[in-house]
């Protein structure tokens, strides 16, 4: 089909992810066409943040049920049934990506699914890799990011994982050799070693998870080198076939064994596949599509969003990002003035690492809210050192508070430990709507003993500090 017979429609949407939780009811009775060349519903319900999670548990089962004894629960674990815990994550999430498919495609009257690799033609045009182009009054590009794999490993021949299909995997392996030591890493590592798989970790940092603060890098670094094979500052040379699975020949000449290998070295945008030139939409220098606070691109009439176009690369990030763009979407947004636009807010973005333990953070960094000229009080409180600590025999987790000295604003927090997501969401409340840390610590009840009171008691160290 030729530009000239392209069919027109109001609104089109590349990317099924958070770019379908575009359509909500205002949406209803429009001309809507949504693109996706992959399945439907996009990384996070599909390959991410679901299905991970759903690992995540059950690896905190196993690993209860190991370390039981220590409270005078004797206990083991007899069988880790991969296939059934395999089947019981997609069991669940299968059926959603495909009822949230049929519902595109013949239940929301207005609205045409095109299944294929979409690319610009043109400004606001599109091929939509079915063999139809189609032209829009506004477009959204919501696209995401994919794994990246470095040349060594793509280039080897050598069987490789990505998270995209490292949960369906057919059998557990007796090893894991993981390449990188960022989030994915971290929180596939924690599920294959509570399920019983040794873990070998390659980075090149001299520490896991260094864009955390450094106390909790530390911390976490010093935990998993107790527990796993940890190769830092080592960057990789090879990888080979074995009988036995994958060999990683490292730049210092030694290598590392296992039965399987998981390449885990972050995500490049997507921008780069969309022909963006053609209409317009610029990428910045990291190939991340240009959005202004209001995710306007470049181009007029195209949003972006999520993580086609942001580095936080989260989905709480793209949801939020979302909203703005549904909102805009329903005003004029390229009329010049900007007064009834919605803006992006990403003062308090809170991240969380589901590996073993928990990581959560918020804020500054300790080394960054020094580097930015601020006046600190900093105070770590351990979890050893609170009620519910002791209840857990904990002796990992650590809650780390960052003031600003004059004012008592809570500039960052970053907690270790069991629960830490769960711990700083009241902490991402308080800065959120600039609650300082006196009126926080003491100005409300803290559930004794609750774990909270880590918070509360960092809270209250950081006050003295
Ligand atoms: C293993 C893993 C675990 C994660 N865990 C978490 C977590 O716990 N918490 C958290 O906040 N975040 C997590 N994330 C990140 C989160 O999943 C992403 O930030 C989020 O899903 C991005 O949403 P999105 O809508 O921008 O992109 P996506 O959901 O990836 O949607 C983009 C869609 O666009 C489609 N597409 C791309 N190009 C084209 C094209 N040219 N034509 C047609 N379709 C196209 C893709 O197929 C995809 O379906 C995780 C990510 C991974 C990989
Ligand atoms: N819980 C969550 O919110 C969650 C979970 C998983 C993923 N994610 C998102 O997905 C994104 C991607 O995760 P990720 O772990 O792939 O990326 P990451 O950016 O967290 O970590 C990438 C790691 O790979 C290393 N690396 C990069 N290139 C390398 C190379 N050529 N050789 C060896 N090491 C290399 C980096 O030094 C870093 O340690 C994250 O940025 C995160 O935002 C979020």
């Amino acid at each position: 089909m030729s530009v000239a017979e392209a069919e027109h429609f109001e609104l089109a949407i590349i990317g099924s992810g958070s770019g379908n939780t575009i359509l909500t009811k205002q949406f209803a009775g429009k001309k809507v066409a949504i693109l996706e060349q992959g399945t439907f519903g996009g990384t996070c319900i599909n390959v991410g943040c679901i299905p991970t999670k759903m690992f995540v548990y059950a690896a905190e089962v196993a690993r209860t049920v190991r370390h039981a004894s220590k409270f005078g629960v004797d206990a083991h674990v007899d069988k880790i049934r991969w296939s059934d815990i395999v089947d019981r994550v997609f069991g669940r999430i299968d059926p959603i990506s495909a009822d949230a498919e049929d519902f595109r495609r013949s239940r929301t009257p207005g609205t045409t699914l095109f299944s294929g690799h979409a690319e610009f033609v043109g400004p606001r045009t599109i091929d939509t890799g079915t063999g139809r182009v189609i032209t829009a009054d506004q477009v959204v590009i919501a696209a995401g990011s994919r794994a990246n794999v470095p040349a060594e490993v793509a280039s080897s021949g050598v069987e490789f994982h990505t998270s995209d299909d490292i949960m369906r995997l057919p059998e557990l392996p007796e090893s894991l050799v993981i390449i990188g030591g960022g989030y994915i890493a971290a929180e596939f590592a924690g599920i294959f070693s509570a399920l019983g798989v040794s873990i070998s970790i390659v980075a090149r940092g001299e520490k896991l998870l260094r864009h955390l603060d450094q106390d909790i890098s530390e911390q976490f670094t010093t935990l998993a080198q107790a527990k796993w094979d940890v190769h830092l500052g080592r960057t990789l040379a090879a990888v080979h076939k074995t009988e036995s699975g994958v060999s990683v020949e490292l730049d210092d000449g030694s290598r590392v064994d296992g039965s399987a290998l998981l390449v885990a070295v972050g995500r490049t945008p997507n921008g780069d596949r969309l022909n963006v030139a053609a209409t317009g939409v610029e990428l910045d220098n990291d190939g991340r599509v240009v959005v202004d606070e209001f995710q306007r691109t470049t181009a007029d009439g195209i949003f972006a969003l999520g993580d086609v176009s942001s580095p936080y690369l989260l989905k709480h990030v793209a949801n939020h990002e979302a909203r703005v763009v549904r909102d805009n979407l329903l005003r004029n947004a390229w009329s010049g003035s900007t007064d009834e636009l919605v803006r992006t807010d990403h003062r308090f973005v809170p991240a969380a690492v589901f590996t073993d333990p928990q990581i959560a953070d918020v804020g500054l960094t300790e080394e960054d809210a020094r580097a930015a000229g601020h006046d600190v009080a900093v105070h770590v409180h351990t979890y050893a050192d609170v009620a519910y600590g002791w209840a857990m025999e904990d002796e990992e987790g650590l809650c780390k508070i960052i003031l600003e000295r004059g004012t008592k604003r809570i500039l960052g927090a970053h907690i270790i430990g069991a629960q830490a997501s769960t711990l700083l969401q009241p902490i991402v409340q308080a800065m959120q709507f600039g609650l300082d840390a006196r009126t926080m610590a003491r100005g409300q009840y803290w559930i004794h003993p609750g774990l909270p009171e880590v918070v509360e008691n960092a809270l209250l160290g950081a006050l003295r500090a």
